[in-house]
C-alpha cells in the first residue's frame, strides 16, 4: 500500500463567467470557485430578498484562478504555524514550543486529492490596517478557500477580537463569500464549562458588532481546537469539506455503505493530513473519528515499515495453504490495499480501504460483523469503484487536451 502525495490540479478561470451565466460550457471552473460562487450566490439571494439592497453580481466578484487558499490569520503566539505545522507537516505538537516567531508571510502549497495553499501570516501584521504598506487585497483575498482566524483561549482575547471583527468588517465590503472560520484554539487543559463559556462570550462580541455595524448573517464559523488532540484535524476537516463540490453526494454515498453493511460510521480520510472529507450521516462522533485517524497512523505507520515487502515464495506457500486453500489473490478482496483489526475492548472491528493514493474508506462496524466479511466486502468494493469514479469525474480536465474542455462536471477534487 502506498500513500504519497501527488500533484496535477489545474485551474483557471475565464474572467467573463458568473455562475448563473455560463459558468461551465466555456471555462473550466475549480472546486474552490464553484464553491465559493455557490456560496456568494446564495449570500446574495438571501441579502437581496431581505432588504431589497442591491448586491453586486457575481460577476463582479473578483474572478480566481489557482488553487484554493487557506489563510491563517490571528494575533501574534496565538498557535497560527503550530496548527499548520501539526497538520500539513506532521510536526509533533511538544515541538511547536520550539517555533519561532513568523516574520513574513508563510506560502505553502499542498498537493493531495485537492491542491490547495496555506498562507501563514505573521501576528503582527494587520492587513487592513498597516500605516507602512498597503497590500494587495486581491492578490490576499481573490482566490481564497477560507480565512482561520486563530484566537489563544488561555490569553486575553479582546484585542484578538477586535482585530478580527474589524477584519470581518472589511471583507463584508470586498470579499462577503469568504468564509470565516474562528479557531478558538489552546483549549488543551480548559474545563469543559470554561471552553463553551469562552466560546459564547467570544460568538457574542462578534455578533454584537456585526450587527451594531448593519452586518446580518456574515459566514463566520467556531471551532474549539488544540494541537494536543484530534480537535485540530476536526476543524480542518470541517473547512476542507466546504470547498468540496457535491459533497453531498459523497456522505450519500457513505451513509448508503453504513446502511447495508451495518456499519456504525464511515469516513474518507485524506491519509496524509487524516483530515476527513466526508462521513455518513449519522451524528459527529468524536470518539470514532480518533479511532479511526489512529487506525490510519498505524497503517501508514506499517507501510512505511513494510510498504515494499515481497512475500517469498515459501511464505505465499504457507498462506495459500491450509485452512484457507485459496491462491493469494483470491483471499484478498482489493487489489491494491486493506487491512482489517478487531479493537478487543469493544469488540467492533474497523476496516481500512485504500481508495487512490490519498484517500482511505475507513469504518467501524458493528459487533459481529465479521461474519458477513464477503458480503461487506462486495459492497465496500462497490462503493470504493463509486469513490474512485466521482474523483475522476469531478477532476480538473487538462484544457491543453483538445476535446477536453470543461463538463457539467469539469472541476473538483483532483486524484
Ligand atoms: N497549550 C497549547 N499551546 C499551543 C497550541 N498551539 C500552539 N501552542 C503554543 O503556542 C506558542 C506559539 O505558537 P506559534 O505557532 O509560534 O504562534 P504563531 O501564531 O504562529 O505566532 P507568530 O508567528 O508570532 O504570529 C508555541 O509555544 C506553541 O507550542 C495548543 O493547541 N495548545
Amino acid at each position: 500500500m502506498s500513500f504519497a502525495f501527488r500533484g496535477g490540479n489545474r485551474a483557471g478561470v475565464d474572467a467573463g463567467n458568473g455562475p448563473s451565466s455560463r459558468p461551465v460550457r466555456t471555462t473550466y471552473l475549480s472546486q474552490a470557485v464553484l464553491n465559493l460562487h455557490r456560496v456568494y450566490e446564495q449570500n446574495r439571494q438571501r441579502l437581496q430578498k431581505k432588504d431589497g439592497a442591491k448586491v453586486p453580481d457575481p460577476i463582479a466578484v473578483p474572478q480566481t484562478k489557482g488553487k484554493p487558499r487557506l489563510l491563517l490569520m490571528g494575533q501574534r503566539r496565538s498557535g497560527k504555524s503550530s496548527i499548520s505545522s501539526v497538520v500539513f507537516h506532521k510536526l509533533p505538537p511538544s515541538e511547536t514550543l520550539f517555533l519561532e516567531s513568523t516574520a513574513r508571510i508563510q506560502k505553502d502549497s499542498l498537493n493531495s486529492f485537492m491542491d490547495f495553499q496555506v498562507w501563514d501570516f505573521p501576528g503582527q501584521i494587520d492587513v487592513f490596517d498597516n500605516p507602512n504598506f498597503a497590500f494587495d487585497m486581491d492578490a490576499i483575498f481573490g482566490e481564497i478557500g477560507a480565512l482561520i482566524w486563530v484566537i489563544d483561549a488561555q490569553d486575553d482575547y479582546l484585542e484578538a477580537v477586535a482585530r478580527l471583527n474589524n477584519t470581518i468588517l472589511h471583507l463584508q465590503r470586498g470579499y462577503p463569500h469568504i468564509n470565516i472560520e474562528v479557531f478558538i484554539h489552546k483549549v488543551d487543559g480548559l474545563s469543559d464549562d470554561y471552553k463553551l463559556d469562552i466560546q459564547r462570550d467570544v460568538t457574542i462580541r462578534i455578533q454584537d458588532e456585526l450587527s451594531d455595524q448593519g452586518v446580518e448573517n456574515a459566514p463566520v464559523n467556531f471551532h474549539l481546537t488544540s494541537i494536543y488532540n484530534h480537535s485540530i484535524f476536526e476543524a480542518f476537516s470541517k473547512v476542507i469539506q466546504k470547498l468540496i463540490p457535491r459533497l453531498g453526494q459523497l456522505e450519500a454515498m457513505l451513509t448508503n455503505l453504513c446502511r447495508t453493511c451495518r456499519f456504525e460510521k464511515a469516513y474518507l480520510f485524506d491519509v496524509n493530513t487524516k483530515i476527513y472529507i466526508a462521513t455518513d450521516s449519522t451524528p459527529e462522533d468524536m470518539a470514532s473519528y480518533e479511532i479511526c485517524s489512529d487506525y490510519v497512523d498505524v497503517i501508514i505507520d506499517f507501510t512505511e515499515v513494510y510498504g515494499s515487502w515481497q512475500r517469498s515464495p515459501e511464505w505465499r506457500k504457507r498462506l495459500e495453504g491450509p485452512p484457507w486453500m485459496q491462491r493469494l489473490d483470491d483471499q484478498v478482496a482489493c487489489e491494491w490495499a486493506e487491512s482489517g483489526m478487531v479493537l478487543s475492548e469493544a469488540q467492533r472491528p474497523i476496516m481500512l480501504r485504500e481508495v487512490d493514493r490519498f484517500l482511505a474508506l475507513v469504518a467501524i462496524m458493528k459487533e459481529g460483523s465479521y461474519e458477513k466479511m464477503p458480503q461487506i466486502n462486495m459492497n465496500v468494493d462497490v462503493v470504493v469503484k463509486g469513490l474512485t469514479e466521482f474523483f475522476e469525474i469531478t477532476k480538473p480536465k487538462d484544457l491543453s487536451t483538445p476535446g477536453a474542455g470543461p463538463s457539467g462536471a469539469g472541476s473538483g477534487p483532483g486524484q
